[in-house]
């Protein structure tokens, strides 16, 4: 693989030059994220260290709960209760997505609804009851910029639309494929909340669920933050307990996404009067470093992988050309990942790099990111810098290979899904348990007395020992 630009790896970005975030806000950002570095425990670090991505489950606190393989995490044999007893199954498929605003108006409160995320601005535990506050501040001096950019595609998000889209399609191949299945969409900051998809799968007395994040890679900021809010509802709920899931976590490795994006670009790349001249740029959304370096995010390499398994499509078709990654959308002074996606156009423009193909490659639908800062601000940018030809390749949405691949991927992992069985101790539960502990301690304390008194009855148990 080629190394992921890092032969351009430009010099740090100087916030008073270049940022576009209000210095305000910037400084309340950068103090929130960096406290989180703090909090890290060293078996993460470790892990991290030794190149052993943590299981992004394992770090959200469902340790001893969880097997994770594949890409599809589901509960161990302990914890489960089958569903064996149900005559029909209702087959259930939850899409989680970060939502957006429909109107300007709605703009502020879903930046509120974002900030006050302990995934996104990950606070000290100790610090907690600032997140909110700080949340209302941080929406309050953002969304004025926000908005522009929300103008600039129309005056709101189209990320609700597309993902209804997505949902009927998926459903309609899951049909095809003799699945049925209903499909709810869970936004994480907008409307449909997860609590309305929620409600919906209650309501349809749904027995299976497979939960799809239409995220790619995985971070802890966008699958992690979904399925963190999912399964505090899950465990909280006498009848979601019981329902069999399979969570898939990640999916950027499937055959069918990584062809999908292939054909996308290698129809782009027909539309420069060079194709093989073009340099195919993959523009990621970034994730401040501290989530990749301390808190064993594995958004930073499932994208490397990813950017990998696409270019190996490309050079079997006979796609030779050159490549980069970069990094953008970042919020706030804080280092993110780098290198940061405007600065690798500079400085290209400078090299002399005349073709450009961005490629957005860390989500599936047209939103702000791509339809305002690349198509809008990153294309300015470029050719300012000197580069001729700029070409962008569209985001999957509905591509038909991609959501015959989502109802594949749904398929696969149906024969997983595994009830949480009510693992939150009810009170009768609690009780039990209290009585189990005061009756070990207390045969602990007596078998205790009895060694220590009885040195002779030691001395018996070493002969039957050795
Ligand atoms: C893989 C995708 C995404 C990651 C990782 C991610 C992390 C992340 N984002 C912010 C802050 C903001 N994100 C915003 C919008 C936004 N982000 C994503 C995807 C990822 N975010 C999408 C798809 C969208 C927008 C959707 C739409 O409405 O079209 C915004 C709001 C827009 C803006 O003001 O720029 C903010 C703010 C952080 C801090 C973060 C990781 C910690
Ligand atoms: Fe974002």
């Amino acid at each position: 693989m080629e190394a992921a630009t890092s032969s351009r790896i430009l010099p740090q970005i100087n916030f008073n030059q270049n940022s576009t975030l209000l210095r305000s806000e910037a400084k309340l950002i950068s103090a929130c994220l960096n406290s989180s570095q703090n909090s890290i425990s060293n078996s993460k670090r470790n892990l991290v260290a030794r190149g052993l991505s943590m299981s992004p489950l394992v770090q959200e606190g469902f340790v001893g709960r969880t097997f994770c393989s594949a890409g599809v995490c589901t509960y161990p044999a302990g914890a489960i209760e089958s569903h064996s007893d149900i005559a029909e199954e209702r087959i259930g498929v939850i899409l989680l997505n970060l939502g957006g605003p429909d109107t300007l108006h709605d703009v502020q409160p879903f930046l509120f609804n974002l900030f006050a995320d302990p995934d996104i601005i990950r606070l000290p535990r100790l610090f907690g009851f600032l997140q909110r506050p700080l949340a209302q501040l941080i929406s309050v001096l953002r969304a004025p910029k926000s908005k522009e950019g929300y103008a600039a595609i129309g005056g709101g998000s189209p990320l609700r639309k597309i993902t209804d889209e997505q949902a009927s399609a998926i459903k309609m191949a899951l049909q095809a494929k003799e699945v049925p299945a209903n499909v709810y969409v869970a936004m994480r900051y907008w409307h449909p909340f997860t609590e309305e998809a929620v409600h919906q799968i209650k309501r349809d007395r749904i027995t299976k669920l497979v939960v799809l994040p239409l995220y790619p890679q995985y971070s802890i900021s966008t699958t992690g933050s979904s399925i963190r809010v999912l399964r505090d509802m899950f465990m909280n709920d006498a009848y979601l307990s019981r329902v069999p899931v399979a969570i898939i976590q990640s999916w950027y490795q499937r055959e069918g996404y990584i062809k999908s994006m292939s054909d996308l670009i290698e129809k782009e790349l027909q539309t420069f009067p060079k194709p093989e001249e073009a340099m195919i740029f993959f523009s990621a959304h970034g994730v401040p470093v501290s989530y990749v370096e301390n808190a064993g995010d594995p958004y930073k390499d499932q994208m490397e992988d990813c950017i990998f398994l696409i270019m190996q499509e490309l050079k079997s078709r006979g796609i030779f050309n050159d490549h980069t990654l970069a990094y953008q959308s970042r919020v706030g002074p804080v280092q993110w990942l780098k290198p940061y996606t405007d600065e690798v156009l500079i400085e290209l423009g400078k090299q002399g790099v005349k073709s450009l193909l961005a490629v957005p490659v860390s989500f599936v639908s047209e939103h702000i990111e791509t339809l305002e800062e690349i198509d809008m601000e990153y294309r300015e940018l470029a050719l300012e810098s000197g580069v001729v030809h700029w070409g962008r390749v569209p985001a999957l949405n509905c591509t038909s290979s991609f959501i015959t691949d989502m109802a594949d991927a749904v398929i696969e992992a149906l024969p997983s899904a595994m009830a949480i069985s009510t693992p939150n101790a009810t009170t009768e539960e609690a009780e039990n348990d209290l009585l189990g502990y005061g009756i070990k301690l207390a045969f602990g304390s007596i078998l205790a007395f009895i060694l220590l008194l009885f040195p002779r009855v030691i001395s018996a148990f070493k002969n039957y020992i050795v």
